[in-house]
């Protein structure tokens, strides 16, 4: 559990693969505690890279500051004790069961393989209803399913900073929104910072906070997430005409009309 004052204060942020620059200047937050911020954009335009180098995965020139902690300067064993990283690919089908592979993830944040680690375990599997799953191989498991464990392993950390590389992906829709649900509920009553990619602009509108729009490596707008999901910002994201409706019950719905000419 981090202070309610604490924040992620990421960047300016500058990496290259190979000679291409692939994050220039990237600015994150400050991000506070008990709050979910949806990282967005196009393909290839930076999501991913920037949650890795924020979780200290891609070499970045620039500051990443937990709070007081300098991530930044630490080594990776004592970042993972602040941080848990949900990579964008799912747990590999391997012959492990999945509450053993939560405890080995718990084990790599520094929480020992004890009575109480597995209950913690237990208990994030029953918070996003895949108990039934516990005993059970992962190569004997759904893409959705493993998808579901792969989460598990990063909750059962209790991270100060939780990282998830588009979640959702591989869930059916009352599985996404029984998610958020509870990424909701978890972050503000451990009062973590969520970082989460997602390409669903409509989740992204209803269930986070705050949003950092990426076009090739630049951020092109951040802020409050209605801020950052307009018409225009679409448009120059995406290259498509779109609209913010509400639906009956009042909720903002993406609609998108057509792709514009010129990216
Ligand atoms: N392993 C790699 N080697 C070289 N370049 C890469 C590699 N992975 C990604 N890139 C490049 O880095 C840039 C950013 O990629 P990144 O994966 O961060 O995009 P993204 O916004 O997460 O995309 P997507 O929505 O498709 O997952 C892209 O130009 C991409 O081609």
């Amino acid at each position: 559990m981090i202070s309610e004052t604490t924040f992620l204060c990421a960047g300016p942020l500058t990496g290259h693969r190979g000679r291409r620059l692939v994050l220039d200047a990237v600015e994150t937050g400050p991000l506070p505690g008990g709050t979910i911020t949806a990282l967005l954009g196009a393909n290839g335009s930076g999501k991913s890279t920037l949650l890795r180098a924020i979780a200290g995965l891609f070499p970045v020139q620039g500051p990443v500051w937990l709070g007081p902690h300098d991530l930044g300067a630490m080594r990776a064993p004592e970042r993972a004790k602040y941080c848990a990283y949900m990579p964008q690919t799912l747990p590999p089908p391997i012959h492990i069961q999945a509450m053993e592979t939560i405890l080995i993830s718990m084990q790599a944040g520094g929480t020992r393989a004890n009575d109480h680690a597995f209950k913690t375990a237990e208990s994030v599997l029953a918070c996003l209803g895949i108990s039934d799953l516990a005993l059970r191989f992962l190569d004997e498991l759904s893409g959705g399913q493993r998808q579901l464990v792969g989460l598990a392993q990063a909750l059962a950390r209790s991270p100060a900073l939780l990282l998830l590389d588009e979640p959702l992906s591989a869930l059916d829709l009352r599985h996404q929104f029984e998610v958020m649900r509870m990424l909701r509920r978890e972050t503000e009553a451990r009062n973590m910072i969520t970082v989460i990619v997602l390409h669903d602009l409509t989740m992204a509108l209803r269930r986070t906070d705050a949003a950092v729009m990426l076009s090739t490596g630049r951020v092109i707008a951040r802020g409050a997430v209605e801020d950052v999901i307009t018409p225009a910002g679409l448009s120059q994201a995406f290259g498509v005409q779109a609209r913010i409706e509400r639906s009956t019950q009042g909720d903002p719905v993406v609609l998108v009309d057509g792709v514009s000419d010129v990216l």
